[in-house]
């Protein structure tokens, strides 16, 4: 069924730039994600996820560098690439005069792989009905639609952009589950990109962390998150000064006990952590939410305090 599963990478980019004028949203980009499973994509706002995708998708040139999807330069897609692959976006665009029944045939006659079953088992989740105008669905409603169209496609990658933003929990939930237990994402290699951490937690398998425009992991969720270790430390009056501390993402002084978020810091820490005085040191783990979010601030931290 997917010619290109076992040959690779569904996305590859070498050196990839994107600049707009003189801000540079994408900087020398190399990234290789393998066909199969659930790759989450994460980062700061304007870390260029949107951009990534525009321009995987053919939608927006690059400056310079190479991009492929499924094997093919995201410069020269054909129709029939683009129906091997499926875009669901956090506006959730469709044709708001139309009908629910109106966009699924539509849809149905655009895609000869479309699955009926697919697309009735997606949209069972909602409470859509099919003489509904699509402006009329509420957001919830128009994101699983938006995903049962996607799915009915039989792509062989289904690229989400921030899908559940906006949503309630249950929504969200409802959203999640098709993607973790439906039949049709079945062999589909899904791109979701998302700044809820416990939702990447749930559904990826694969955790890719971008930071202004560059790569800065790629990994399974869990590896990242033994990375970043919590310490805290019972040190009389003053903890180390922060510039000194190795591997520092964040620190804090609570009722006197010093909290220290570091990063790829072994045994040797609580070493360190002696050696600055402390009578007492304990080594705690953290959340995957945590640990990312606690790795994206250190860019924008003021300085720790003492
Ligand atoms: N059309 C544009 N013109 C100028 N700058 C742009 C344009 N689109 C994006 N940018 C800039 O490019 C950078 C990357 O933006 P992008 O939307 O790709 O980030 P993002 O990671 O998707 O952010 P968010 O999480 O906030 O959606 C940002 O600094 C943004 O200001």
């Amino acid at each position: 069924m997917n010619e290109t599963r076992h040959a690779g990478y569904v996305i590859e980019t070498r050196g990839l730039t994107k600049r707009y004028g003189k801000k540079i949203a994408i900087d020398h980009l190399d990234l290789a994600i393998e066909s199969g499973s659930i790759h989450a994509i994460v980062g700061a706002n304007g870390a260029g996820k949107s951009t990534l995708f525009r321009v995987l998708l053919g939608f927006l040139p690059a400056t310079s560098g190479e991009a492929r999807i499924l094997g093919r330069d995201s410069r020269r897609l054909t129709p029939s690439d683009r129906e091997r692959i499926g875009f669901v976006n956090e506006e959730h665009t469709l044709q708001g005069w139309m009908t629910v029944a109106a966009v699924t045939a539509m849809q149905r006659r655009q895609y000869p792989r479309w699955s009926q079953p697919a697309f009735d088992e997606v949209i069972g989740h909602y409470n859509v009905q099919v003489g509904q105008k699509v402006s009329q669905l509420s957001r919830g409603e128009r994101a699983g639609f938006n995903l049962a169209l996607s799915l009915a496609q039989r792509p062989e990658l289904l690229v989400l952009d921030e899908p559940t933003l906006g949503l309630d929990v249950v929504a969200k939930r409802a959203f999640l589950e098709t993607l973790l237990h439906s039949n049709a994402v079945e062999g589909c290699t899904v791109i979701y990109c998302s700044h809820q951490m416990e939702e990447v937690e749930r559904v990826a398998d694969n955790l890719i962390i971008m930071e202004r425009g560059a790569l800065r992991n790629v990994s399974p969720p869990d590896d990242f998150r033994s990375r970043v270790s919590h310490w805290i430390a019972d040190i009389p009056f003053r903890g180390p000064d922060p510039r000194t501390i190795p591997g520092l993402l964040d620190a804090q002084r609570i009722d006197g006990i010093h909290h220290y978020l570091v990063l790829d810091q072994g045994e040797e820490f609580a070493e360190f952590l002696h050696a600055c005085g402390a009578r007492d040191v304990h080594r705690l783990p953290v959340s995957l939410d945590r640990a990312v979010n606690s790795f994206l601030s250190k860019q924008h931290a003021a300085p720790v305090a003492a």
